[in-house]
Order: structure tokens, then C-alpha cells, then sequence
């Protein structure tokens, strides 16, 4: 049976081309200067082979031309060139792209690839443009042809005048409308803006003359207005020097450059690969968190270039969310971009660049730690957080990752502390790796169930963030310590008065029922107490969810109902607790009393809320009459 060729409507084809493939009209900028630049790039190639052609650099560039008059803009290259039958075959077939097939027929060194490769990027000028002309001398030759279209109607092309090879692309700009302003391609800084957002690093100058007020000379307060041929963008990528090349201020002023922050970053971090995927990164840790960090409205992500080439300005499947905070570029010939060059096709080539910044970023921010201990401790007291939702989110998937990274404040070394330096130091009969949880550090400190374990001459962790219990529990622990809570029911080892306490419980265990009664299931046991030392009250949990988490958990958006299974524990070596076995004896109704307000003492340590601070008030003032 005979094979039918597939028919292509070609009109349609270019509108679609034209109208669907690009988000941001823009782009069409990027793609004539990618043209012009690869035009470059073949003389260069062409010049290692061919005896007759020299590659002189300087020679070579691109100029960007507005027209303000003529609402015209010019695209002008001194490179290949295009034959006759090169114009009818690159701009006269769609998706035909003379740069893949220059690409198979030279040998490419590495680092210098072409970057044009589906053969429609010039076509995305139609966008902007009612009609292209396109002047091409090729290199060689002395015939110079003229190309010309309207879009979907077709094209022409005759012979014309040109001086010197190259080609001009000139853009008759499409009228303003009501939702689209085309004179801004008119305008130098505009033009300066997308040079410099999408092709700052390519190899060859590209120039504009731009027009600056200037004193008149010999006056002082007189201006005239200059015309002056400037270079737009820097050409060389600093990410392809050499690491030894450079200095941290060459480092310093691309973070600036780039506009990534504001602060002077903690780190750099120049990764070069050469591997299975090829890839240079610049990786910057910021000191400073930028004001929308913990917004919704923050965009994580880095700059991912090909070629040199801006392709995407955030993109955010190189970073994990943990890592949100850094910024910085990727760069890599091996990306499969789908043909708008805004997406990439597959990411087999991404995951394993991602896979591989985080590993890289993981053993910087290590490396930091342990060498530069004031500088990680500014940069954890500004993404510390977000490390630590790191280690709680996706059900703890990271949560090896990044447990060595995390800090706490330490009750002994009245400082920030790793895990590893607690557990390290921990003594032999210790099981647990204790912590308390509170809003500040001094109001942990005054908490009166950290008094034992202090006591005990073990270490306490303190936990002043929403998130840190959150992630804690999700560790679960750490080098095979469990994490324990100072508040929580067991502490692990014995008091030396746990006879006493048993037996004065036991012997009062009417007093206890009472009171649990009295306060009518807001606590869930109330008990005589091993672990407080001055205080007269304090809360513990049994279960999982603590005292802090409640709070956590009911301060959130349509607040979960979630409560900690509280006790009420008593200090029985206070003269209140014989104040309440003597109320308990002679005064039921007083010893009501003192239990409302030792149990209200008791939320206002925890700082929670007096949930009735009328009837509290009124208790003080029954007590006191
Ligand atoms: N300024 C130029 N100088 C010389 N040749 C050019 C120039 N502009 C375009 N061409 C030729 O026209 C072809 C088609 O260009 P077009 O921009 O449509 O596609 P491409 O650059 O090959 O691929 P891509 O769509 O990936 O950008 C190019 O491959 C090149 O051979």
C-alpha cells in the first residue's frame, strides 16, 4: 500500500507557530540575537578549517537598531550570512533550522554549541512585527539577497545592495493597540532590559547607540543629548572562568547584578560538572531572609540558562523547598527544551542536576558549620525555620538530610547547639534528648518543669519556634536517642524521692479525685508531682500532643480543636499542698477554690489563656477575704 505524506496547512501552521508557542511577546528578541549569535559562532567554526577565512573577534558583533520614525527595529549581525537558496530553505520552511544542521556537519567543540535548533525561533518576530525583511550577504559571496514577508501570506526574495557579509533583520513594528504597546521596542531602555534579562552572557558585543544628556561643553548648566555606541551585555558568563580566576567580590557583584538579594551572601558555591550531565551553577546562601520569604507570594527557584541563554528566570525543580532560600543560576548544553524554549521537555537532565545542588548545598552548608560557626548561625537564625519545616514536611522524607544542620539553644552552653555536640556530650546514664518548649528562651527558663532535669544535670533543648516540636517529632531521634519533653509524663529516670511521692499520692488519692473532679475534665489526671522541685503546680501531657502544639495548632487559620491530654501536677513538698489537704479535711468548698487557681497558675505558667478571668479574679478576691 502506498505511503501517504502528511499535508501541512502551512498558513496555519505559522499563525499557530506564531500565536500559540510563547507566553511573553519579549522573546523575540532573545531568538534574533540566538540567530545572530550562532550566524557568529559558524564563521568561527568555519574559520578553524577553512584556510581562507580568518576569525578576527573584534570584527564580530551585533547591533540593535530602533527606529523611532520608520517604527521600525533592526537586528543587524556581521556573521554567516544566508545564500539565496539559504533564505528560501532556513525562512522560507518552517521548523527547517540551518543551525542543527551546521551542528551535524562540523564537528562542535564543547561549551561553543549553537544555539538554534527547531527552526522557529525567527518566526516568533511576527509577534511584534507586520512584516520582516531580512538583507543576508553570506560569507563568500558577493551577491547580497533581500527576503520579505507579511507573515502567512508568503515571502519574496530578490537581489539587493548590502555592504560587508552578515545579515540584517528589520522589524516593521505591529500598531498599538488597546492591550498591547509595541512602541516599547522602540524604547533603548527597554531594548537594554531584555538584552541584559536574556542575553547578557552571549559571546558577541551587542550594541545600541544610546542616547545620554550631557553637559554642553564649555558650559555649566546647559545639556545636549549624545548619541553614543555602547555594549548591552557583559559576554563572558562568570560562571565559565575559572574558579581560580575569580574573587569573592567577582562573586559578590553578580549577586548584586543579578539582582538575587540585597545583603551580601553568606556563601558562593561554583559547581563545574562535567559528568553524565554537563553544568555549571552559581549558587549564592543569602544572609538576609527577603521580606516576602514566608509568604505565599515567595518564589523559590534558580535562573536556568542554555547555552548562556536566559530560559526560565526561576525555575523551581532545581531547588527542594527547604532549600528555597538559595539563589543563583544553573547553566547547561544538555537541556531538552520544548521549542518556545520556556519549558524543557523531559527533566531527566533537570532531576539530576537538582539531585545533585542538593547534595552540593547540603555539604557547603555543613562544611560551613563546622568552619565558620558565626556565619551559619546567621544564616539558621534566617532560614533555620525553613530547614526545620524541611525535616517535618512530606512525612519526613528529607529528615535525614537535614538533621545535621539543625540548631537548638542549649540550657548549658547557653547557646546554639547541633544535635551531634548534645548527644556527644551527653552522660552515659542519660536515655533521653530533653527538650522544653516555650516563646522565648527566658520564659522557658522560668519554667518550673525544667527545674528536675536541670537538677539532674542533664542538658535541655530549648524550642522557641511553632515548628520546632512539629519537626522534633518527626525525628523521632537522633543517632538513637529519642527526643522526650521535659513536661512529658515519664522522664526516664527515677527521683530520688519516687517513694515519697507514691506513697503521699496513694495516701491522698481522695484529695486527687477531688480535684480532678472540681475541674470537670479540663485536666485529665491530677497527681502528686516527681519533678517539681519550688514551684507549687505545673502542667505535664500524657500522649502525643503537647501543650505548645495546641497552642499551634488552635492559633492556625480555621483553627483545629486539638487538646493536649493535660495533668495537673502538685508539688508536694509545698506548703500548698498542705494548705489543700487541710482545705480537703474541714473546707470542701475552699479546697474547690485553691484548685481553680492552682490550676489556673498553672495555664499562666504554660502561657495559655485564663479561659474565665472573671471567675479567676473573683477566686483571688474569695481567698484573700
Ligand atoms: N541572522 C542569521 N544569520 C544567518 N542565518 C540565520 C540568521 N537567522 C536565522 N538564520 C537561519 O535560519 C534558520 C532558522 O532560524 P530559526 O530562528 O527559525 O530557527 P533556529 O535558530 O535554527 O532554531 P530555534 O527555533 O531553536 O531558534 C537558522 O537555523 C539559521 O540557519
Amino acid at each position: 500500500m502506498a505511503v501517504k505524506e502528511f499535508k501541512a496547512e502551512s498558513k496555519r501552521l505559522l499563525d499557530m507557530m506564531i500565536h500559540s508557542i510563547y507566553t511573553q511577546k519579549e522573546i523575540f528578541l532573545r531568538e534574533l540575537i540566538s540567530n545572530a549569535s550562532d550566524a557568529i559562532d559558524k564563521i568561527y567554526y568555519k574559520a578553524l578549517t577553512d584556510e581562507n577565512l580568518t576569525f578576527d573577534k573584534d570584527s564580530y558583533y551585533i547591533k540593535i537598531t530602533p527606529d523611532k520614525e520608520n517604527r521600525t527595529l533592526t537586528v543587524s549581525d556581521t556573521g554567516i550570512g544566508m545564500t539565496e537558496t539559504e533564505l528560501e530553505e532556513n525562512l522560507g520552511t518552517i521548523a527547517q533550522s540551518g543551525s542543527l544542521a551546521f551542528k551535524h556537519d562540523n564537528e562542535m567543540k564543547d561549551g561553543y554549541d549553537l544555539i538554534g535548533q527547531f527552526g522557529v525561533g525567527f518566526y516568533s518576530a511576527f509577534m511584534v512585527a507586520d512584516e520582516i525583511t531580512v538583507i543576508s550577504k553570506a560569507a563568500g559571496s558577493d551577491q547580497a539577497y533581500k527576503w520579505q514577508s507579511k507573515g502567512a501570506e508568503g515571502y519574496t526574495i530578490e537581489p539587493c545592495e548590502k555592504n560587508g557579509n552578515g545579515t540584517d533583520i528589520i522589524l516593521k513594528l505591529k500598531e498599538n493597540t488597546e492591550d498591547e504597546d509595541y512602541d516599547q521596542y522602540l524604547e533603548e531602555y527597554r531594548l537594554r532590559a531584555i538584552v541584559k534579562k536574556y542575553s547578557d552572557f552571549i559571546r558577541y558585543p551587542i550594541k545600541m547607540d544610546v542616547t545620554e544628556r550631557r553637559l554642553k561643553e564649555g558650559s555649566d548648566d546647559e545639556y545636549e543629548e549624545v548619541k553614543e555606541e555602547q555594549t548591552l551585555n557583559s559576554m563572558v558568563p562568570i560562571w565559565r572562568k575559572n574558579k581560580s580566576e575569580l574573587t569573592d567580590e567577582d562573586y559578590e557583584q553578580f549577586y548584586m547584578e543579578k539582582h538575587y538579594g540585597f545583603d551580601k551572601p553568606v556563601k558562593h558555591i561554583h559547581i563545574k560538572v562535567d559528568g553524565t550531565v554537563r553544568y555549571n551553577a552559581i549558587l549564592y546562601i543569602p544572609e538576609k531572609i527577603p521580606f516576602d520569604y514566608y509568604t505565599p507570594e515567595y518564589e523559590k527557584g534558580l535562573e536556568l540558562y542554555a547555552n548562556g541563554v536566559l530560559i526560565m528566570e526561576k525555575c523551581p525543580d532545581l531547588l527542594p523547598d527547604y532549600f528555597s532560600f538559595v539563589k543563583g543560576m544553573v547553566d547547561s548544553e544538555d537541556l531538552s527544551l520544548n521549542i518556545s524554549r520556556e519549558m524543557l521537555q523531559h527533566d531527566r537532565q533537570l532531576k539530576l542536576i537538582a539531585k545533585n545542588i542538593k547534595n552540593k548545598i547540603k555539604r557547603e552548608l555543613a562544611n560551613l558549620l563546622k568552619e565558620n560557626r558565626e556565619q551559619y548561625e546567621a544564616f539558621f537564625k534566617s532560614f533555620g525555620r525553613q530547614l526545620k519545616f524541611g525535616v517535618y514536611n512530606e512525612f519526613g522524607a528529607h529528615k535525614e538530610d537535614l538533621q545535621d544542620l539543625l540548631m537548638f539553644y542549649s540550657s548549658k552552653e547557653k547557646k546554639l547547639v547541633t544535635l551531634d555536640e548534645y548527644v556527644s556530650r551527653m552522660p552515659e546514664d542519660q536515655k533521653y534528648i530533653y527538650y522544653a518548649t516555650g516563646e522565648s528562651i527566658d520564659r522557658i527558663e522560668k519554667l518550673p518543669q525544667t527545674e528536675l532535669v536541670l537538677d539532674k544535670g542533664y542538658e535541655i533543648l530549648y524550642f522557641t519556634e511553632d515548628i520546632d516540636e512539629f519537626a522534633i517529632k518527626m525525628l523521632m531521634n537522633y543517632k538513637e536517642k529519642e527526643f522526650r519533653s521535659v513536661s512529658s509524663g515519664d522522664l526516664g529516670f527515677e527521683t530520688e524521692d519516687k517513694k515519697e511521692t507514691d506513697a503521699e499520692e496513694k495516701e491522698n488519692k481522695e484529695l486527687f479525685a477531688f480535684m480532678k473532679e472540681t475541674l470537670d475534665g479540663k485536666v485529665k489526671n491530677v497527681r502528686a508531682s516527681h519533678r517539681l522541685k519550688s514551684h507549687p503546680v505545673c502542667f505535664t501531657t500524657d500522649g502525643e500532643v503537647s501543650i505548645e502544639m495546641e497552642k499551634v495548632l488552635s492559633a492556625m487559620p480555621n483553627g483545629q480543636n486539638v487538646k493536649a491530654d493535660k495533668v495537673l501536677e502538685i508539688n508536694i513538698h509545698h506548703d500548698v499542698f498542705n494548705a489543700l489537704k487541710e482545705a480537703f479535711a474541714h473546707d470542701k468548698d475552699k479546697c474547690k477554690l485553691y484548685t481553680n487557681l492552682l490550676y489556673n497558675q498553672a495555664r499562666l505558667i504554660e502561657g495559655l489563656e485564663i479561659e474565665d478571668p472573671v471567675a479567676f479574679s473573683n477566686d483571688i478576691c474569695k481567698m484573700m477575704a
